[in-house]
């Protein structure tokens, strides 16, 4: 965001104007959601306290009772010095007895220029308050790049953000903290975004295309499935096959690993078939050009074998579980797969604890195998190894339960076979599983995803 404003300000938009233009949605969002009351802006030193003097003057020109208490004040000769001299109205100690005597508290301490963890008294100021809290930018604490709380965050009930959003109000904590979020337009023009060259973006169909069958298109052509099957968990396999055909693959395979699993996949899906050939004979067949491997498979050496004759045949690849856990410690192991889904648990045996910067973590994990990573979770991270990020936002929690990342895996993997690229497809998928969960809701169990996938994509090829 600071680069955006500095390329705003480079392409002769004046910052104070942008900081009129952020003061004024803020104020104009909370005079639509709030009744005048006594209202307390908290303003720290740099812009985002600038944007609180504007909020207070616009506030108190409306009528509110408006009381400033500024943490430090601003360097002069800045935009926000500015803005704070046009201030007359009342200004407070920046300290809990402010803030026990506030209806309404605006948080302009810190926003995108955060730069070490929230301490001290902003910390303890904070921390008091108990009214509503309206955020500029960010909740303050929260680091807009990654989501994660530097020292401390309040929570806020409406956040008010410019021109775009970043990561930390999609990625949790962050997400969280932030309440309701009210995107501005504050003028940036939109050469600014070409600018500033983004490497991170929210999940949304503007960012992939689903493949539509032509009418001349046949089974063959939509793309052939494998499913490596567990002699345990048949069940994991069954779902990816699912999500798989649903998503559109022409064919699916799933290869048992004994004539008694077999027997009991052939139980299953009339539509689906079942081979014991063995790895090596569907592997003989290029027209299985998407693989996979690891739900319901143990994380052992076998699995570890055959994920990589998978790869080493040139196979799209989706990695998830058992194969993941297969490669604890060892992310080399996993090198070339087409997309791997670890949840949390997954990516830090693999490559360890991802910390504060998951983004960061994502990217890194991606560039070393040179597969997408999905770091799934409440705010799935998709990254490309070419530093590429999307955060996915729409996966409701109904969601938090077992069997749901199979599906996912086999969304991935029949979008895979069609012919999407290994990015696309995982953003994709976990928008399309998110979307079908939408329409589920309460009482969803992995298996109705695939059922509802059918709705979902219908939706999404009319639009
Ligand atoms: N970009 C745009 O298009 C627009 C941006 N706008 C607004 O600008 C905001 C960004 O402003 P900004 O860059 O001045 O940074 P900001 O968040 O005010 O903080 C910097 C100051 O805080 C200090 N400080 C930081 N952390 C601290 C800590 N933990 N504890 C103590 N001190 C700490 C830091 O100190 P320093 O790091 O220099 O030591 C410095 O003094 C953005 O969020 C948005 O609201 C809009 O006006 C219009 C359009
Ligand atoms: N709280 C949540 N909110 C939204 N989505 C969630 C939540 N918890 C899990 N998910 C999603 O559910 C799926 C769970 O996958 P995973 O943990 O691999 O489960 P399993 O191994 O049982 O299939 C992932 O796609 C994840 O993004
Ligand atoms: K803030």
């Amino acid at each position: 965001m600071t680069r955006a404003d500095a390329a705003a300000i480079a392409g002769g938009i004046p910052g104070l104007t942008l900081m009129e233009a952020a003061g004024r949605a803020v104020a104009r969002a909370v005079m639509r959601r709030f009744r005048p009351v006594r209202t307390l802006v908290l303003a720290g030193p740099g812009n985002n306290g600038g944007d609180g003097y504007v909020v207070a003057r616009l506030l108190e020109q409306a009528g509110w009772p408006v009381v400033v208490a500024a943490l430090a004040p601003p360097r002069p000769g800045t935009d926000a010095a500015a803005v704070a001299a046009r201030w007359r109205g009342p200004m407070a100690d920046f300290s809990t007895a402010s803030v026990a005597r506030a209806g309404l508290v605006i948080d302009a301490v810190f926003g995108a220029g955060l730069s070490k963890p929230v301490d001290g008294l902003a910390a303890e100021v904070l921390g008091a308050v108990t009214a509503p809290v309206v955020a500029v930018d960010v909740p303050s604490g929260v680091d807009g790049a990654t989501g994660a709380v530097r020292g401390f965050a309040p929570q806020a009930a409406l956040t008010v953000t410019f021109f775009r959003l970043k990561p930390g109000h999609l990625l949790y904590p962050g997400r969280g903290l932030c309440g309701e979020v009210v995107l501005a337009d504050i003028g940036l023009p939109a050469g600014v975004l070409a600018a500033i060259a983004p490497r991170a973006w929210r999940n949304g169909p503007g960012l992939w295309r689903l493949p539509r069958p032509g009418a001349d298109s046949h089974k063959y052509a939509r793309g052939h499935v494998a499913v490596v099957a567990g002699a345990g968990m048949t069940g994991a396999a069954r779902l990816v096959a699912g999500a798989a055909r649903r998503a559109g693959a022409g064919l699916l395979t799933l290869l048992a690993p004994d004539a008694a699993t077999a027997s009991v996949l052939r139980a299953g899906d009339p539509g689906v078939m079942v081979s014991e050939a063995g790895a090596e004979s569907l592997l003989a067949d290029a027209r299985i050009g998407s693989w996979v491997v690891g739900p319901g498979l143990p994380p052992d050496a076998a699995t570890r074998a055959l994920l990589r004759q998978a790869i080493a045949a040139g196979r799209r690849v989706v990695a998830d579980a058992g194969a993941l856990r297969a490669a604890t410690g060892d992310p080399d192991a996993l090198a070339g797969a087409a997309v791997l889904t670890p949840h949390a648990g997954e990516f830090s045996a693999v490559f360890g604890p991802p910390g504060d910067d998951r983004p960061a973590a994502a990217r890194a994990a991606a560039a070393r195998t040179g597969a997408v990573v999905v770091l799934k979770g409440a705010d799935s991270i998709i990254a490309a190894p070419d530093g590429r990020i999307v955060i996915n936002a729409n996966a409701p929690p109904w969601l938090a339960t077992g069997g749901t990342g199979d599906v996912l895996a086999g969304i991935a993997a029949g979008l895979l076979a069609q012919g999407m690229a290994p990015f696309e497809a995982a953003c994709a998928a976990c928008f399309l599983h998110g979307e079908a969960a939408h329409r589920i809701g309460p009482g969803l169990v992995a298996e109705d995803i695939a059922d509802h996938l059918k709705h979902v994509l219908a939706a999404r090829l009319r639009s």
